[in-house]
């Protein structure tokens, strides 16, 4: 897992990836190196404080090109959030956009989201068309692109932000081990965090990654 400065769900997604049985390391941006990992997760945050946009600054960053290297590999590439938010950035979810919610408000709340591609790394333990609950925590989600995507991995069942197609979450059309999501499964992998009448939903993305590993994803 890669650390930029301002990055603050590194040690959620640390615990959620050992707790499901896999190694984990959080490591500094200026260190990272891909062939040293099978799997990578871009965790959310506020890097660089969100200057310029969301992401873009990160996305400029000699550890994004190592990135964009293990996705050409194969590699099975997650960007949470923040994390989305630099591979859009970095061009490798295709001519897209996150902006600023419709309400130009920071929302902070669960959401029950729809699983729409099973056939990726990250969601392949779940059933097509799964409903799922997993909380949302950002200023710029709004997913935008002039087409629509070929592969949206999460839909919103109710639009909390004006994205385009309800799209939480996307498979990049360059590369089917990469995708990108604006909710936070990590905080939504254990059931002692669920708030009432809400489940776990993100317990599967990591139970995804473990089976895709174990198959020599
Ligand atoms: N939780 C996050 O990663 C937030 C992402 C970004 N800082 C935003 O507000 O849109």
């Amino acid at each position: 897992m890669l650390k930029f400065p301002g990055t603050n769900g590194d040690e959620d997604v640390a615990h959620v990836v050992r707790l499901f049985g896999m190694e984990s390391q959080i490591v500094w941006y200026k260190e990272f190196k891909q062939k040293d990992w099978d799997a990578i997760v871009l965790a959310g945050g506020f890097s660089y404080a969100d200057r310029l946009r969301a992401g873009a600054i990160a996305a400029a960053t000699k550890a994004m090109d190592e990135v964009l290297e293990a996705a050409e590999e194969g590699k099975p590439v997650l960007g949470i959030c923040n994390g989305f938010q630099m591979l859009v950035e970095k061009g490798l979810m295709g001519e897209a956009a996150l902006l600023h919610n419709e309400n130009n408000r920071f929302i902070c709340k669960w959401v029950k989201l729809k699983v729409t591609d099973v056939k990726t790394p990250w969601t392949l333990a779940y059933e097509e068309g799964e409903e799922v609950d997993m909380p949302i925590a950002h200023a710029e989600g709004r997913f935008y692109a002039s087409e629509k995507p070929n592969r949206i991995a999460f839909q919103y069942v109710e639009n909390p932000n004006g994205s385009l197609w309800d799209v939480a979450g996307v498979v990049s059309p360059k590369y089917e081990n990469v995708v990108g999501m604006m909710p936070h499964p990590e905080r939504a992998s254990e059931e002692v965090l669920a708030p009432p009448g809400r489940g776990p939903g993100g317990k599967k993305v990591w139970e995804s990654l473990r089976t895709a590993l174990k198959s020599g994803w």
